[in-house]
């Protein structure tokens, strides 16, 4: 420790003790000189400990560049030791190596503060280096102080930062990005017009263009798959509320104990083992849109007075709750319970279904409109096509047969025998009959009217035929078997093969 400030100390001490020499002082004299010596000494090693105790590191020089001084913590930042340069010239150190580059020469040169980055050699440690000029009275630099400060801390911190907000931005980017899907999954949702040109479902279509826009509220009726929600959309998205939520609650689905909480909410504390802060139901989720009670036929009794207090009043009280809150809520329901029979049992409030049923709009079922099938068919097929890369085709012997059937799950059926027809379809995109009618469990040689009337006798044989020839070639591999399968020439198959259109490639391929 001693030598870091050996060579300024010795200087000074060697001037002393010869002006001592020089001047004859008696004992008393070079005493009181001696004393003052010491006292200097003490000093300086105060100063030497405060600079110890500074965080920075200190390192100071004389005005031609000679370290006089470094303290502890220059040691830590740089993991140069004192007796490493202290004594030393900082050009010679740059010589040497111990520096790359110096801000010392610099202060000396310009007599003006000077600040810069670096790096130490030895450890990596970034700095931010300040260096001092001090000046006498003539303005000559006498010291230069240099100040390190570590910043290796702070540029990671730096790094850390810029980081975590890269990483905020892509989850913002993220956020936005979801925002638009739900809006365009929403839209898409609210675009997806009913399709069917039936005059059945052009009536539905008139119905709801002529009350969407009326705040009329509507009970929706008709069998399980038939497209109740489907309409019940159609009208939100055409009614002046369509920016407004849309809630729909399915009655059926949730348990009928905890429907009320659902529906209405709970007040703060209402109940041991409820959320304290209370809950908001769907109702209050609705206010200033639509709420769709889904199977409705299934609400409990003593809801149903909860609810008809609601439209009368227009207002909803949680439970536990004592405020009723005020609400602007349009009510659409949807059943597929006959509503009258279950008033008759006793099992649906009289007064409640008049209130519901405003306006009745009721869905024929898919087999009483025959004439939408093909083009739902044809829709649910583009959208299995392009959901699993396929190319199913379904011929028109094939729409006779989905025409035929009675379709009990309506088009919620309609839609998964077509996702299951495209899933089990083979490469070429034929689905053939028999898998059609393995699906539908009907027999596939059963021809409708509507395919009789269409097709007429020479196309039907024709048909047959073709499907008769292509699955039996696919069975045994050659005409001259399916010939004698067939009970015909093997001439005969060929001809009709070309007539029909029906490929020989595979058995050329054989010979
Ligand atoms: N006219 C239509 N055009 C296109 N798709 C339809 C049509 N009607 C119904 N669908 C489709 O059929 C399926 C069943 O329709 P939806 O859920 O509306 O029937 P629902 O009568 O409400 O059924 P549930 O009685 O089970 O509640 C849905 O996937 C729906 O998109």
């Amino acid at each position: 420790m001693k030598d870091r400030i050996e060579s300024s100390e010795a200087i000074f001490l060697q001037s002393l003790i010869k002006k001592i020499e020089k001047s004859n002082l008696d004992t008393a004299s070079s005493r009181e000189i001696i004393n003052s010596l010491q006292k200097v000494f003490s000093e300086l090693s105060d100063l030497r400990d405060i600079g110890d105790y500074l965080y920075d590191g200190l390192y100071i020089t004389d005005g031609n560049g000679k370290t006089l001084y470094v303290n502890k913590a220059y040691t830590r930042i740089t993991g140069i030791r004192a007796d490493e340069v202290v004594g030393k010239y900082v050009d010679e150190l740059l010589a040497e190596g111990v520096y790359l580059n110096a801000v010392t020469p610099e202060v000396i040169k310009c007599k003006k503060q000077v600040n810069a980055m670096g790096e130490s050699l030895k450890n990596r440690t970034k700095m931010l280096i300040t260096g001092i000029p001090v000046l006498d009275e003539k303005g000559k630099v006498k010291k230069v102080v240099i100040i390190d400060r570590e910043i290796t801390e702070l540029l990671q911190m730096k790094d850390d930062l810029e980081v975590s907000q890269k990483k905020m931005k892509a989850v913002e980017k993220d956020k936005v990005k979801n925002a638009l899907e739900v809006e365009h999954l929403r839209k898409q949702q609210l675009n997806k017009n009913m399709i069917g040109n039936s005059l059945e479902t052009q009536k539905v279509m008139k119905l709801i263009r002529q009350i969407a826009g009326l705040d009329v509220t509507v009970l929706i009726t008709g069998e399980t798959g038939s497209g109740k929600e489907v309409v019940s959309t159609e009208i939100y998205a055409n009614s002046s509320r369509k920016d407004g939520p849309y809630i729909k609650v399915n009655c059926a689905a949730i348990p009928a104990n905890l429907l009320e909480a659902e529906l209405f909410g709970y007040a703060k504390g209402a109940f041991t083992g409820a959320i304290s802060s209370g809950k908001i139901g769907l109702f209050e989720l609705a206010d200033k849109g639509t709420i769709l009670l889904d199977e409705i036929g299934d609400m409990p009794m003593e809801l149903q007075s909860k609810l008809l207090r609601v439209i009368q009043h227009k207002e909803i009280t949680r439970i536990g709750g004592t405020k009723p809150i005020k609400l602007d809520v349009r009510i659409l329901s949807a059943t597929n319970c006959n509503l009258k029979d279950l008033v008759k049992q006793g099992r649906f409030r009289e007064d409640l279904y008049y209130r519901l049923n405003v306006f009745p709009i009721h869905i024929p079922p898919l087999r009483s409109r025959i004439e939408d099938i093909e083009l739902l068919a044809r829709h649910f097929l583009d959208v299995y096509n392009s959901k699993y890369a396929k190319n199913a085709i379904i011929d028109k012997m094939g729409f006779g047969m989905l025409q035929q059937y009675s379709w009990p799950g309506n088009i919620r059926e309609l839609q998964n025998i077509l996702e299951r027809l495209v899933i089990i379809s083979e490469q070429s995109g034929n689905i053939s009959n028999e898998q059609l009618g393995a699906l539908l469990n009907i027999n596939p040689s059963y021809v409708s009217d509507l395919v009789v009337e269409e097709m007429g006798l020479k196309e039907i044989v024709s048909n047959i035929e073709k499907k008769t020839i292509e699955r039996v070639l696919a069975q045994c591999g050659s005409t001259r078997k399916a010939a004698q399968i067939l009970k015909i020439d093997q001439s005969t198959i060929v001809k009709k093969a070309k007539r029909l259109g029906i490929g020989l490639k595979d058995e050329k391929m054989h010979h």
